[in-house]
């Protein structure tokens, strides 16, 4: 947290166009937010993504997890993911982000940082399963870390830091106009946690 938290203005978007993006600050207290990264540090069953490059198989060193209303599948990177049912944990912060964005989510990927090491390289959240311009919520845990958007045909670049307990909503023509990504620093040593609540349109349920 900083000085000029209480200036963070969750209405104003921080895109210049072709999209909006607000970023709310800390919304949890320190305690609470402390409470969350380490109950989800502890609890969720961690696992390895796949990603496809140039036809290999690869595992990151970011660990992931899925969660939703119903088993959704759901690919990302060439990989099916089928969710799993709801923590209390998660239902909690899901209801809290619910009435912040007055939106509702059915899902949640879940990404592990183990340290500044370990980052994401620039994408945009348009898999097909997603509903087409639905609202991206994002909670970070632990580690402030950068938050990079670039806009796909004028490379304009617009970053902020993500604050421990923070939330950030990706909302409108983001998905489809910008791209973003989670540079990797050596400064950070520490692990993070991010929460996305996303949409997922109800075809895409799991047998
Ligand atoms: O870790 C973050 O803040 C962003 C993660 C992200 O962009 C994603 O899961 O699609
Ligand atoms: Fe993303």
């Amino acid at each position: 947290m900083d000085l000029f938290s209480n200036q963070i203005e969750p209405n104003q978007n921080l895109l210049p166009k072709d999209g909006v993006v607000n970023y709310f600050g800390p919304i949890l207290n320190q305690p609470e937010a402390d409470h969350y990264f380490h109950q989800l540090l502890d609890t969720i069953p961690w696992e390895n993504d796949v990603l496809v490059m140039f036809g290999k198989r690869i595992e990151t060193k970011r660990k992931v997890a899925w969660f939703g209303d119903k088993p959704f599948a759901y690919t990302y990177s060439n990989s099916t993911k089928r969710a799993l049912y709801w923590t209390p944990e998660l239902l909690e912060l899901k209801q809290l982000t619910e009435k912040l964005t007055t939106t509702t989510y059915n899902s949640c990927l879940l990404n592990l940082y183990h340290s500044g090491e370990e980052g994401m390289g620039w994408h945009s959240d348009d898999e097909k399963e997603l509903q087409p311009n639905g609202a991206i919520a994002s909670l970070s845990f632990g580690a402030e870390r950068q938050f990079v958007f670039k806009h796909k045909t004028t490379n304009e670049k617009v970053a902020l830091v993500l604050d421990h307990g923070s939330l950030l909503v990706m909302k409108g023509e983001t998905q489809n106009f910008w791209q973003h990504r989670l540079p990797p620093t050596k400064k950070v040593t520490s692990p993070r946690i991010n929460l996305t609540f996303r949409t997922i349109t109800t075809e895409n349920l799991a047998e």
